[in-house]
């Protein structure tokens, strides 16, 4: 499967209240990857939400992918995106199959990414690459960057930080397949802006 199209990354302070009427919207829209990211450590409820996420996905045929928890991910049978102290990503690999979708956060370094494909990512993701509200603080990245990563690599090229309908065309422009948005998509008014957020975002990279 060729991985390219919206990327969307779930925020569980941005979606109180609302969190699966507005990943639905999202689905509805058209999603290539699902990430649920959940920075507490309320084990059950991130159990939970997980497992609604994965019945939500395999209803819209969309491919769910857990945030740094390589053993929820192996339990549920869906992928993995690991950050550079998240674990490492060979075991990882064995874990979850051949087939498993596991991506690499990148930075803006590519022997970062060089590393990760030899260790078997399916994908990798550089940014920020704009202002983000989510991670203010994450590394940002350049246009350039991402010239030099679509000339040297052969996986799946992810931007990511503070991507929106607004923002995005340059990055397409330069070689990028997955668009990783949290509140460029989810910070929306309403389901239906959701859902017509995620048909832009496609139309961008013309999927
Ligand atoms: C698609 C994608 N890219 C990058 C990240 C960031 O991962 P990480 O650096 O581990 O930071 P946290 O998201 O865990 O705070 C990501 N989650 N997804
Ligand atoms: C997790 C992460 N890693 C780098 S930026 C970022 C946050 C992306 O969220 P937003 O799309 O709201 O900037
Ligand atoms: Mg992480």
């Amino acid at each position: 499967m060729k991985l390219r199209g919206l990327y969307a990354i779930t925020d569980s302070q941005l979606l109180a209240g609302k969190f699966l009427s507005y990943v639905e919207a999202a689905l509805e829209g058209g999603v290539t990857l699902l990430q649920y990211r959940d920075k507490s450590s309320d084990e059950a409820r991130r159990l939970r939400e997980a497992e609604a996420l994965r019945d939500l996905c395999e209803r819209y045929k969309t491919q769910l992918i857990i945030n740094d928890d390589a053993e929820l991910a192996a339990r549920l049978n869906v992928g993995v995106h690991l950050g550079q102290t998240d674990g490492p990503l060979s075991p990882t690999r064995a874990l979850l199959g051949r087939d498993a979708i596991i991506g690499s956060t990148c930075h803006a370094q590519l022997g970062l990414a060089e590393q990760a494909a030899k260790e078997g990512a399916s994908y990798v993701a550089f940014g920020r690459f704009f202002n983000s509200n989510t991670k203010p603080g994450a590394p940002t990245c350049s246009l350039e960057l991402l010239d030099q990563a679509r000339q040297q690599l052969h996986l799946p090229i992810c931007a990511i930080g503070g991507i929106t309908l607004d923002n995005a065309a340059p990055l397409v422009a330069h070689g990028v397949d997955l668009l990783a948005v949290v509140h460029g998509l989810f910070g929306a008014e309403s389901t239906a802006e959701v859902t017509r957020r995620a048909r832009a975002f496609n139309e961008l990279l013309k999927i």
